[in-house]
């Protein structure tokens, strides 16, 4: 109904109380509408915080993008910003770590979703009694007071338990992401039943972006999960509470005083914002230097016998000196950063919103809100307490919500070292390098045959058609190489150092890519290679010689551990395994086996696996040529065709073609006469050493005219 007007009031007067009144009378609708408002300004702002498109102003520094500093080794920085690119990129990673509505995650997801919200109605719950509880005490009621009382007890209950429930259910969802991360990792970077593409020799030798896989694969994925499962709940259930919070606080005060607040809130924390310096970027920084930090350390435990060989404790400390101090400098910047930013952040947030928000609770005591009845002392009391409780949970959300732009710029940081290994991996297993070349690489003829693709044809002989031999660097070391092998034709391959015998392995294994020509071998399932060094797994003695067999498929196989005795004992060899405490015995077997049983076990194998090809890279260089004699024999014998380098004259005989390198690029393929070259090396070495006698006779001769001419006079 509408109030009469005094009479004697001015006209302004009362064209203000006339205002007053209308106000008083629709202020139901006008309160809904503010309310309303909040709330549509509470979503879009925080959808606009989390979706601010590139060059929009953010809390990074200049056009809004964060910038990962220089790397340590010069190449173009990572960019990193919470903006439109990595949005693209988490919803990438999301597919991969939440692959269906019905997955595992998703469920877990939801879990937490609800129990996110429960948690929110019980604050609500505790607020209100709360409130209660001190209105009780004000008005000495002592059965209501215990009452309350009982009912905070109970309520306890589940609060406790929605609580532990929700860290178990975060931690599972980060432990959940990161298997399906992993895997997903894993089966590109070593294949899977899709494919297999070699991308982990690859990422390693072929491209220059990723330089510690191991680092991202394991550290950086971790860190990435566990803040994408703690983003959520850090982001969802801050602004759901600031909606409730506010949304019931508002219908306690009046909506007009938390407009006034939001309004000084927001523009404070516009002030925030602007002075948060870009963590996203450190946090992707300070990965990249832990990882070049872990890379120098498990070098040195590589390569700790050659090390201590060579005495080069020295340099190796000063290496990783200079690693850990860039990594410490990084470290002590962001602590100074934090610093500052966490004295400003607390102000702002704790200090300056509290007392905003004591003054708002005090409306309703000192002022006579319009349409709202006048209160007892207990009322005022217990809205008093419960709005302080909610607004103190309000601005503790709000607070989250400004603290989750830190959270979500670190998670930008991780996202974007996720994102560089699966965009690489994906570029990489599409033959797409990115690595420097050398400065021949851009020499007309070398550029020419860079840019060229040749063919690969799965054959049941090894057959090179005009194929080009070039390195990763992009030297090309052989323009146009032609030779074939034929079943049972075992090729000889010599040449200077460095002029690409090895690399042809390479390109036979599929490893490095086809520049040119065409390429017929048979699939790299029917090669062994054994080099000078052989690689010896993690694993039991019997996991050396089966390598990359397990026992299933041994036994898959019909072999026993008695066929393997057998085997060993053609390298002579089989002493080992008791010596080592049998099949199962595990150990570090490069540091246990000397390199010419290392050697032995890798021949040991080849005659396990009995392939149609064998490789042997230098392969007998460290076992007596008598042993070397029986091995050759016995590959012969199994009808394996041997593609050999070696330095060896005492091969030779074992083969009936020769690729011979000159070292400028030209080569030679023809038969090998054994018995003939080697009668022509001999030769050669005995006039070699004639030579060598030459200038010490030249010297001698001299002596004796000298000699000769001093006794005539
Ligand atoms: N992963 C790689 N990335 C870049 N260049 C490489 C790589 N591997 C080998 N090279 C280069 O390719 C060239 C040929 O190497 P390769 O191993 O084939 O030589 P090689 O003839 O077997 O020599 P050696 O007799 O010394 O073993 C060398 O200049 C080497 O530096």
């Amino acid at each position: 109904m509408p109030l009469s007007l005094p009479a004697q009031l001015r006209p302004q007067q009362q064209h203000i109380a006339r205002i007053a009144t209308t106000y008083a009378t629709h202020r139901p609708i006008i309160q809904r509408a503010l309310t309303t408002g909040f709330v549509l300004y509470v979503l879009s702002t925080t959808y606009q915080s989390l979706f601010s498109r590139p060059g929009v102003r953010s809390p990074s520094r200049g056009n809004g993008r964060v910038r990962a500093e220089q790397n340590p080794d010069g190449k173009r920085p990572a960019r990193v910003a919470v903006d439109a690119v990595f949005y693209q990129r988490l919803s990438h990673i999301l597919r991969i770590v939440i692959p269906g509505i019905r997955s595992k995650e998703a469920l877990l997801l939801f879990m937490h979703s609800s129990l996110l919200i429960f948690r929110t109605v019980i604050s609500l719950y505790v607020a209100a009694l709360d409130g209660k509880i001190v209105a009780s005490l004000v008005r000495a009621q002592p059965v209501p007071f215990l009452l309350n009382i009982l009912k905070w007890l109970l309520v306890a209950i589940p609060a406790t338990w929605t609580n532990s429930w929700l860290s178990y259910v975060q931690n599972k969802l980060a432990l959940a992401y990161r298997t399906r991360l992993t895997k997903e990792i894993l089966g590109e970077y070593l294949g899977d039943d899709r494919h297999n593409d070699k991308v982990f020799y690859k990422l390693a030798n072929l491209d220059d972006r990723i330089k510690n896989p191991d680092q991202m694969i394991t550290h950086d994925i971790q860190r990435f999960s566990n803040h994408l499962a703690a983003i959520y709940s850090n982001l969802a259930k801050p602004v759901l509470d600031v909606i409730l919070y506010n949304y019931q606080l508002s219908r306690n005060v009046g909506a007009e005083g938390l407009i006034l607040l939001t309004v000084l809130v927001q523009s404070s924390a516009a002030l925030l914002k602007a002075l948060t310096p870009s963590f996203g970027a450190y946090a992707a920084m300070s990965a990249q230097l832990s990882g070049s930090l872990r890379h120098t350390h498990s070098r040195l435990v590589e390569f700790s016998e050659e090390v201590a060989f060579f005495g080069g404790e020295e340099t190796e400390k000063m290496l990783l000196e200079r690693e850990y101090a860039s990594s410490i400098k990084h470290e002590n910047m962001i602590l100074g950063k934090r610093w500052w930013h966490g004295c400003v952040e607390e102000g702002i947030i704790k200090w300056v919103w509290g007392s905003f928000g004591l003054c708002i609770c005090a409306i309703p005591v000192f002022f006579k809100l319009p349409g709202v009845h006048s209160f007892d002392l207990g009322t005022r009391t217990e809205g008093f307490v419960t709005n302080r409780r909610l607004l103190l949970s309000s601005s503790d959300a709000l607070g989250r919500v400004m603290y989750s732009y830190k959270d979500l710029s670190e998670l930008a940081g991780y996202t974007a070292r996720v994102s560089l290994l699966l965009e690489t991996m994906a570029e990489v297993r599409k033959g797409k390098f990115d690595k420097a070349l050398v400065s021949s690489a851009s020499t007309e003829d070398n550029a020419k045959i860079l840019k060229g693709r040749g063919e690969v044809v799965e054959s049941e002989e090894i057959h090179f058609e005009n194929v080009p031999i070039v390195t990763p660097n992009g030297d090309v070391l052989i323009r146009s190489l032609s030779f074939y092998v034929k079943t049972g034709q075992h090729l000889l391959i010599v040449g200077p150092n460095g002029c690409g015998k090895s690399s042809l392995f390479r390109i036979l294994g599929g490893l490095w890519p086809v520049y040119g020509g065409i390429v017929r071998k048979p699939p790299a399932s029917q090669f062994i290679l054994i080099p000078q060094r052989p690689y010896l797994c993690l694993g039991t003695l019997r996991d050396q010689v089966i390598y990359p067999h397990n026992k299933t498929d041994m036994e898959a196989r019909g072999v026993t551990d008695a066929d393997l005795i057998a085997v060993l004992s053609l390298v002579q060899m089989e002493h080992i395994v008791e010596r080592e405490g049998g099949w199962d015995a595990s150990r570090e077997w490069r540091e246990t086996l000397s390199g010419g049983d290392q050697q032995k076990i890798a021949w040991a194998r080849l005659f396990y696996h009995k392939p149609k090809y064998a490789v042997l890279d230098e392969a007998t260089s460290l076992v007596p040529v008598e042993m070397e004699a029986l091995m050759m024999q016995h590959a012969g014998e199994l009808g394996i065709t041997l593609l050999t380098v070696s330095h060896r004259p005492s091969l030779w005989k074992y083969h009936s073609m020769i690729l011979q390198y000159d070292g400028q690029g030209g080569y030679v393929f023809t038969k090998l006469d054994a018995e003939r070259r080697l009668a022509l090396q001999q030769e050669k070495e005995t006039l070699e050493a004639k030579l060598l006698e030459v200038p010490k006779m030249k010297v001698r001769l001299q002596e004796l005219r000298a000699a000769s001419e001093g006794g005539l006079r």
